[in-house]
């Protein structure tokens, strides 16, 4: 069973009477072990999606369930998600990460004595333990940002809603959250990741959806899309430049020859071009691969 099932949601804001059609028709789902990265440019409805999921705005019209939960009609369905909305927003700068983490607990409903056992365990497993006594201001931005991803999942929750996770940290960082996001899905967990970030989108998803203008323009495995978008053209980098024979017979086949690399538009004549290059050494040899940035823009721009 999907851990989301969001269908047909729509909202129209109203400012001054004028309205603004954020979301037109979106439908998501998640399965448990998934992240799904939820990309779009500026104001394309991913906010305004994922606060009608987390139960922060009505839809005019369409359907959220979260473990097969209505979170409209049963508020206690919003116990099943955890949310980093708007940066990490969702933390008391003047307390302590312990501190924080016992009173979200308590907060969502466990007893004192289990809080604090979710805290210990959350401060040892996002390296902050050493930390746990300071307050939140004095932390680096990385560390506040996973102490917002712990307090987010002090009540174990199986949907995940993070926005921008990995905005503003540096390499190592984001390295760090990203392991975790990893982890964390790799528990049952499903996340719906939003970012800008593509690079970091197309490492972490296992399905990407493109928004744009209020509307899903396209939704798969991100294997499958990368796939889908990658070139026939062939790549070979010698250990060696080639002699003058090979460069003509290599060049009749169509392919294109600079110094030590040969580029193959025809994958049809990749075996013969072997065959030509056979015993020479070869550095490498790679299939053209699309990325989820040239994707995206593609996707955004038909
Ligand atoms: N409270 C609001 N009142 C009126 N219009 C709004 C409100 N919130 C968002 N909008 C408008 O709805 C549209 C979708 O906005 P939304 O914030 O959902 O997009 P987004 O994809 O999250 O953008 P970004 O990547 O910039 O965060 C935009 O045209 C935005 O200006």
């Amino acid at each position: 069973m999907n851990i989301l099932e969001a269908h047909h949601l729509q909202k129209t804001y109203r400012t001054q009477g004028k309205p603004i059609v954020a979301v037109k028709n979106v439908s998501l789902s998640i399965a448990p072990n998934q992240v799904l990265a939820f990309l779009g440019p500026n104001g394309a409805g991913k906010t305004t999606t994922i606060k009608m999921i987390a139960g922060l705005i009505l839809p005019d019209n369409g359907s959220v369930r979260i473990v097969g939960h209505d979170p409209f009609r049963e508020p206690k369905t919003l116990g099943q998600l955890g949310a980093v909305l708007e940066g990490n927003r969702n933390l008391y700068w003047r307390l302590t990460p312990e501190e924080n983490l016992e009173y979200f607990g308590v907060l969502r409903g466990l007893s004192q004595r289990v809080a604090r056992q979710r805290t210990h365990t959350l401060l040892e497993r996002f390296g902050l333990a050493e930390k746990r006594r300071k307050t939140v201001q004095t932390l680096s931005r990385g560390m506040q940002q996973k102490l917002a991803i712990a307090v987010a999942l002090i009540h174990d929750p199986p949907l995940l809603l993070l926005d921008e996770p990995t905005l503003g940290l540096d390499v190592e960082a984001t390295e760090s959250v990203k392991r975790l996001v990893r982890e964390i899905a790799a528990e049952g967990r499903a996340i719906l990741l939003t970012t800008h970030q593509l690079n970091i989108a197309e490492e972490l998803s296992d399905r990407v959806a493109i928004i744009h203008q209020g509307e899903i323009l396209l939704e798969e495995p991100t294997p499958d899309l990368i796939q889908q978008f990658s070139g026939s053209t062939y790549l070979i980098e010698l250990e060696q430049e080639l002699d003058s024979d090979r460069i003509s017979k290599i060049a009749a086949l169509g392919s294109t020859i600079t110094a030590n690399t040969i580029q193959i538009p025809n994958a049809d004549t990749l075996y013969p071009i072997m065959a030509i290059l056979n015993p020479l050494p070869i550095h490498r040899i790679e299939r053209e691969q699309a990325n989820l940035t040239d994707i995206f823009l593609k996707v955004i721009q038909q």
